[in-house]
């Protein structure tokens, strides 16, 4: 290891990590990534990521990698304990305003894998594997990180800038900091089966969820060959009591009916305690916690990966943008007041997914019966389980909300095609203005000049649909892809716009997809 002090490190090499460590290296940024295993963790996990969160994986260049080894759901069923529709809830398996399958259903490693291998292309980056964070000390502006090897027993110091820590459920920076996590209320002990068959299932293709008091249950495919069920233990039950495909066959059997039993080949048994957890907080001094270190959720909604990816497409620009000197320190205290609070209501979403799954007794099936077809009314759930779409951000400095109510600022902005490419693909991780009024030349040089790139929102496109779907003519558009603010004049929007130039290190060049080519 050469450079000391690293302007950044992060703990924990896993989804969070390596997308932060990714998009840093975009920006040229130095960063040591240090993780305590020196493979990808084995063990299937998450198995589904929304189209939001594919915006993020064109944006780290994986896109492709990703369709090959992922699968387009069409939703979420609720079903009750006979495996009747209560309600359903479609995706767009084909194309939403982000560009990409509303639903997507994959295995955790196969993705890791594809995220290590895409950051080798990053040479800012060291990866240093088997290398476990035993300790931590301020030291003025500085860090000092200190790990062991763990083939070696051998300690080493490092000093950083910043810190961010994707060291997961246990975080040794989280407890370094003296963040303690909030119980949002909800623990209860599942039985997660993975199963591999080359026999068809002929099941409708999402994700079904019984809504059982007894024995709550989730299926789902996840691959050409691969199969994911969850199953609510009972008080007296355990993994081991399901340690082979016979003693499965009762759970399973709603799904793999005919199907014989030496056609399936279970890949893993495993019990798990799903937690609702929220850190206190999220930041001290310059270290950040990201991904499960700073947010635990039941996986009743299939966001507990993305909020990971999320956190890290948050802070990675604006930690760019302070290391290279053209934001303010200021802008990273955005991180937390926008990441928690959504964090915050996406946990609260599927621990309300997961109660009504599981509460109520036998007389909760008669309410839930009644209840679920109209679940599409209720204004909470709408969003993300009616419209697949996640919150607006919180008002900070980088989201500047007038006080109106339906408003651009904190969402998303959408993906178009614009002459072939995407709109993240013609932006790559710089600010964008994006606006129907044609600006002067003048105006146009003085934006460029800031690091913003100039989308025309011709009469009748998409784009201009969006803006005028808020009745605004001109919208920032963060490297995040969110909007930062909207209105309808550009010499407001450029009083408005920060300065971002990060060195010559402006992202990789990408193609149609986001693939940097
Ligand atoms: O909202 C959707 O379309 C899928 C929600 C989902 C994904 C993965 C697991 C899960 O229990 C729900």
């Amino acid at each position: 290891m050469t450079t000391n002090p690293f302007p950044v490190a992060i703990v924990g090499a896993g989804p969070t990590g390596v997308t932060a460590a990714t998009l840093l290296g975009q920006y040229g940024i130095e960063c040591l990534l240090l993780d305590r295993w020196t493979d990808v963790y084995p063990q299937p996990r998450a198995v589904h990521l929304d189209d939001e969160i594919c915006r993020i994986l064109a944006r780290l260049g994986v896109y492709e990698d990703f369709v090959a080894i992922s699968r387009p759901a069409n939703g979420l069923r609720l079903l009750d304990s006979h495996m009747r529709l209560l309600a359903e809830f479609r995706r767009d398996t084909a194309c939403s305003e982000h560009g990409y399958a509303k639903a997507n259903m994959f295995d955790q490693p196969d993705l890791e894998a594809v995220l290590r291998s895409n950051l080798g292309r990053y040479r800012s980056v060291t990866l240093r594997g088997n290398s476990e964070v035993v300790g931590m000390a301020r030291n003025g502006d500085l860090t000092t990180v200190v790990f062991a090897d763990r083939a070696t027993g051998e300690q080493h110091r490092v000093t950083a800038r910043y810190v961010l820590g994707c060291d997961g459920a246990n975080s040794v920076v989280r407890a370094a900091i003296g963040s303690t996590m909030r119980d949002l209320k909800f623990e209860q002990r599942w039985l997660v089966v993975d199963i591999a068959t080359v026999a068809e299932l002929n099941q409708w293709e999402g994700v079904h969820q019984v809504c059982d008091p007894i024995r709550a249950a989730t299926y789902m495919r996840i691959g050409a060959t691969r199969y994911r069920w969850e199953f609510r233990l009972l008080p007296h039950e355990s993994a081991a009591d399901y340690s082979d495909i016979a003693a499965l066959q009762p759970l399973i059997a709603p799904w793999t009916g005919r199907v014989l039993a030496d056609q399936l080949t279970l890949i893993r048994v495993a019990e798990y305690t799903f937690r609702a957890q929220l850190a206190d907080q999220w930041r001290s001094d310059n270290i950040f916690l990201l991904g499960d270190a700073a947010h635990l959720t039941p996986p009743f909604i299939g966001q507990g990966m993305g909020a990971g990816l999320r956190d890290a497409m948050n802070l990675s620009w604006k930690l760019a943008g302070v290391l290279a000197g053209t934001l303010p320190a200021s802008a990273l205290d955005t991180y937390e007041t926008e990441r928690k609070p959504h964090a915050r209501t996406m946990i609260l979403l599927a621990r309300t997914i997961g109660t009504a799954m599981t509460a109520g007794g036998r007389p909760g099936e008669v309410l839930r019966r009644a209840i679920a077809p109209r679940l599409r009314h209720v204004p909470g759930l709408k969003s993300k389980i009616v419209d697949g779409a996640t919150p607006a951000l919180s008002h900070t400095d980088l989201v500047l909300k007038p006080y109106l109510p339906l408003q651009l600022a904190g969402t998303l902005c959408p993906n178009p095609e614009l002459d072939g490419r995407r709109f993240d693909a013609v932006v790559r991780g710089r600010f964008a203005v994006v606006t129907a009024q044609r600006p002067s030349d003048a105006q146009r040089r003085d934006l460029e000049q800031r690091g913003a790139v100039v989308v025309t929102a011709g009469r009748g496109s998409d784009l201009d649909t969006w803006l005028q779907s808020r009745r605004a003519t001109v919208a920032i558009v963060r490297p995040d892809h969110t909007v930062m603010w909207a209105g309808r004049d550009l010499h407001t929007l450029s009083a408005r716009l920060p300065t971002f130039v990060v060195g010559d290190h402006a992202p990789t060049p990408t193609n149609a997809q986001g693939r940097p080519q």
